[in-house]
């Protein structure tokens, strides 16, 4: 059994995170439960953060969002003195609502609005990564209306194909993301930005996708970027002050998995940028990243309990739990694996295998095939790791099902940072027919 950060057995056989068992949690909270290792989250943001400071080099860590925004958890990034990477209207809001300085704020997306550009300009956040010339001419726009000038960052496709899950790879020249390096998009877009009396153009940004297992990637990303610098310099007077590499540094999820620790994807990333600079003669650029799924994933477990069971003797045992695709699409989106255990029930040897289920209406509500158990009954808790990116940030109503909650846990003390939804919340915005 793989234990995450401060996950470990207690005296009862009961898993504890944070100092809390996790039993009583599910019993206080009940389930679907999310619980988060804060302690784990402190110690991967530390190892970015010391990798930049051991080389001395100027950067930034945003925290990407989109792997589990609510506000605690942007209060909490604050204090670990990180940035915020947003990619939409509804991020940004909660951002605003958790009084994070604006100013570390950069705002994504490939199809921002005019009311969320409008939103971004208006808080005075720090950046705008531009996707496309749509968006740079909507920008343009925002920015005379409020008679403001805004830093940006121009996103680029750098034809760098990552190794991972197709629907996760965004590096490719064929994305939806992004100017296009080789084509000359990215050539225009510069000359329009370094134009624009209301647009300070800082650098690029590139990200090739996520779940990422080696520094190969990033360090061709930063090549074929640096082939183009000698250019942009010559042809457009540009020199980028920012290199923004993205995030996508993987964890295990499950055994096989071999991530690299956070500060090796940025020691890699500093030596091939230094090298670089150094040949260009241009003083090193800032690098900034966006670490999402490697700050938050493997401190999040899901709590269940287990339901109902299925026997087919010779095919397969299903267990069903109380949540699903519901609270996990990665299985059903991206054939995602996780592990787990009976909470419970920690310390008791596996007798059999047994197929987890969600209780969705959608035979591919599963959320785990062939996991070792010991024999489970409906008092057990299920403990499934490693859910802390992109479970509750991908959670949703299928089947009108109310979102889980949400608990911090650390030292022994616990914190409800997202309430659960009840049937109240899910018919609130619903009207009744007029006639
Ligand atoms: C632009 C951008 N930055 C950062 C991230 C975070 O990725 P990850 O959670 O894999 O670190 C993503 C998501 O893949 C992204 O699209
Ligand atoms: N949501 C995805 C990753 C996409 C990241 C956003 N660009 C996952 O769960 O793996």
């Amino acid at each position: 059994m793989y234990l995450h950060g401060s996950s470990q057995i207690n005296v009862h056989g009961h898993l504890e995170i944070g100092g809390v068992d996790t039993v009583a949690l599910a019993k206080e909270h009940g389930t679907p439960l999310f619980v988060y290792d804060v302690a784990l989250i402190r110690k991967k943001a530390a190892e970015f953060k010391e990798a930049f400071e051991k080389e001395q080099v100027p950067y930034q860590v945003a925290y990407a969002s989109k792997a589990f925004s609510c506000i605690a958890m942007y209060q909490l990034a604050n204090e670990l003195g990180l940035s915020f990477d947003v990619v939409s209207g509804g991020e940004l809001y909660t951002a605003i609502k958790a009084e994070v300085p604006m100013n570390k704020v950069h705002f994504h997306g490939n199809n921002k609005s005019p009311e969320e550009l409008d939103l971004a300009v208006k808080a005075g956040i720090g950046c705008v990564v531009v996707d496309n010339f749509y968006e740079m001419t909507l920008l343009e726009e925002t920015c005379v209306r409020h008679n403001k000038t805004m830093d940006v960052l121009l996103r680029i496709t750098p034809g760098v194909e990552a190794h991972t899950h197709d629907y996760i790879s965004t590096g490719q020249e064929d994305s939806k993301f992004g100017f296009d390096l080789t084509n000359g998009q990215v050539d225009q877009a510069i000359k329009q930005a370094l134009a624009s009396p209301h647009m300070n153009l800082l650098g690029v940004h590139s990200h090739i996708g996520s779940q990422i297992f080696e520094t190969k990637g990033f360090v061709m990303a930063v090549e074929k970027i640096f082939e183009y610098i000698e250019h942009w310099r010559t042809e457009l007077e540009f020199i980028p002050r920012v290199l923004n590499l993205g995030g996508g540094f993987g964890i295990r999820y499950v055994e096989g998995d071999e991530p690299l620790p956070g500060g090796e994807y940025v020691y890699q990333m500093i030596k091939v940028m230094k090298q670089y600079a150094e040949k260009a003669e241009m003083a090193l650029p800032e690098i900034w990243i966006e670490p999402g799924r490697s700050l938050v994933g493997d401190a999040g477990t899901t709590l269940y309990t287990v339901g109902s069971q299925k026997d087919i003797p010779n095919v397969r045992h299903y267990l069903a739990v109380d949540g699903g695709m519901s609270d996990n699409l990665r299985p059903s989106l991206y054939q995602a694996e996780y592990e787990g255990i009976l909470a419970n029930r920690a310390n008791e040897e596996a007798t059999d295998t047994f197929s987890i289920a969600g209780k969705c209406c959608e035979s591919g509500d599963m959320l785990i095939w062939d996991l070792p158990l010991p024999k489970a009954n409906h008092e057990d808790i299920l403990a499934v790791f490693c859910t802390g990116a992109y479970g509750y940030s991908m959670a949703n109503n299928y089947n009108r099902i109310p979102r889980p909650p949400v608990v911090f846990a650390e030292n022994g003390d616990v914190q409800l940072v997202v309430k659960r939804e009840d049937y109240e919340d899910l018919v609130r915005l619903d009207l009744p027919l007029s006639r």
